[in-house]
């Protein structure tokens, strides 16, 4: 009876955004903290007997409180003010992760090089995240293996065994990984070892977490323009950090601006963390800059296409092509996007088909980082996008199939919400402070 009357207002059953197209969004909104830099970092907290203290974490994420559940059960300290939180280690166990936790999250890999740290053993049930491609994490393993760490690999995860770290070590990644530079640094920052880490990731959550490790007393420079050198210091101790605002957060905007063909102020933001997107999307045709409180977005006229290739920072991220393909999706004429770090990004391009759009996904002549075949997504821009029912597939594919609708002629309706929210804890409450129609519906 309950289930035929809701049936009544809707054939949805589970929580879904409902948007109705079309507004050009105006006004301003500030950004909340970064997801990629609010999760190594409440990791990176942990290292610390003392109290380190986070602010601006954005504590709505599904991501960041199955993370904070994992820790605690593994022994961490984690007390929650409001968007503050309060971490140590000083009571870390480690044993056996709980699966399924584990197995939600990309990040709860970081927690073998947190308990190499504390010298506990470790299992680490395979890891999760997006399901984007095949996510491979041999890297992580020979880096810990490299320096010095017992570590056995099976179907069921990673297991991480007591055991000292060498002493002075040299590695160097054939791909500069996001996780693999963390595990590094946690695995070293607090050892009695020299490590010097070749071709690491700089992206600016890893720029944001060494400056929190540093806050902490960590010994950690940058040898040369890629290359890290770690000198453990023994212990660390009490810090406090803001966690850095989130850039790709800020490039939903200025996607969701340029297809609704509106102006906004994106407060808390600067351009100068993400150059290479930018530079796509002023050669698209719209006006960004830096100005009075944040950056400044504005539609100036019809789209113009403009072909992208993702690799690792400071080239065009990979989790910002969803964003560029809704909106080249608009734009005039044929674009195409080649996605060389994941090999199964283009999901959500399905998605923004049944809107309209016009997308075909195709092999390209080259393999993506991990070794899998690469796919290129030929973008063939539509005057208008129609409002549909489609799936969130991954976070960023939901925050694309979101900003195509915020543009599209009458309702869309996406579920599958558990993804986008993973990363967006507030898109309603962001996108309705520029006058977008958008509600989040609980049949
Ligand atoms: C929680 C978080 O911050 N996630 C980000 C992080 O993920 P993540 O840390 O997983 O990204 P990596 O840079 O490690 O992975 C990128 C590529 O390298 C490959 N690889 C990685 C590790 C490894 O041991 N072996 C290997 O081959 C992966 O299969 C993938 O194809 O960076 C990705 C790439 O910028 C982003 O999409 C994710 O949003
Ligand atoms: C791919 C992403 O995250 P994760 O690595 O946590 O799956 C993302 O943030 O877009």
């Amino acid at each position: 009876m309950v289930l035929a009357l809701k049936k009544q207002y809707s054939d949805i059953l589970e929580p879904y955004l409902q948007i109705q197209g079309g507004v050009p969004l105006k006004g301003m909104v500030s950004l909340p903290g970064a997801k990629n830099s609010a999760l190594p970092s409440i990791v990176a907290a942990c290292l610390s007997e003392e109290e380190v203290t986070l602010h601006n974490v954005p504590v709505d994420l599904n991501d960041v409180k199955q993370l904070v559940r994992l820790l605690r059960e593994a022994g961490a300290d984690i007390r929650m003010e409001g968007s503050t939180l309060h971490c140590s280690g000083k009571n870390w166990k480690g044993g056996t992760l709980n699966a399924e936790l584990a197995g939600k999250i990309r990040h709860s890999l970081l927690l073998l090089g947190l308990s190499a740290k504390w010298s506990k053993s470790l299992f680490l049930p395979l890891p999760g995240g997006c399901s984007i491609g095949n996510r491979k994490h041999d890297l992580h393993l020979f880096a810990l293996q490299e320096l010095g760490y017992a570590m056995e690999e099976s179907d069921l995860g990673l297991h991480l065994k007591e055991s000292e770290p060498d002493q002075e070590v040299e590695l160097r990644f054939h791909y500069p990984t996001f996780g693999g530079t963390l595990n590094v640094l946690f695995a070293a920052v607090s050892s009695h070892s020299v490590v010097t880490l070749r071709n690491a990731a700089r992206n600016p959550e890893i720029v944001d977490v060494i400056s929190l490790l540093t806050g902490m007393g960590a010994d950690i420079v940058w040898a040369d323009e890629s290359s890290l050198r770690i000198r453990g210091v023994g212990k660390l101790h009490a810090a406090e950090h803001t966690v850095m605002s989130d850039r790709i957060i800020a490039s939903t905007i200025i996607a969701a601006v340029g297809v609704t063909k509106g102006s906004a102020v994106i407060g808390n933001a600067s351009v100068s963390v993400l150059n290479a997107e930018v530079a796509a999307w002023r050669r698209a045709g719209l006006m960004i800059a830096d100005g009075p409180g944040g950056i400044h977005v504005e539609w100036a006229g019809t789209l113009q296409t403009v072909d992208v290739e993702t690799a690792a920072y400071p080239a065009f991220h990979t989790d910002i092509q969803p964003l560029h393909t809704a909106l080249m999706a608009t734009a005039r004429g044929r674009s195409v996007l080649k996605e060389t770090i994941l090999d199964g990004r283009f999901a959500y391009c399905d998605e923004l088909n049944k809107m309209g759009a016009k997308i075909s996904v195709v092999e390209g002549d080259f393999k993506c980082v991990n070794g899998a075949q690469g796919q290129l997504a030929i973008i063939d821009g539509q005057n208008k996008l129609y409002g549909a029912d489609v799936i969130a597939t991954d976070i960023r594919g939901g925050a694309a199939v979101a900003v195509a609708a915020l543009g599209a002629e009458g309702q869309t309706r996406i579920t599958n919400l558990y993804q986008l929210e993973r990363g967006y804890g507030n898109f309603v409450e962001l996108f309705t402070a520029l006058g977008a129609q958008i509600e989040r519906i609980t049949p």
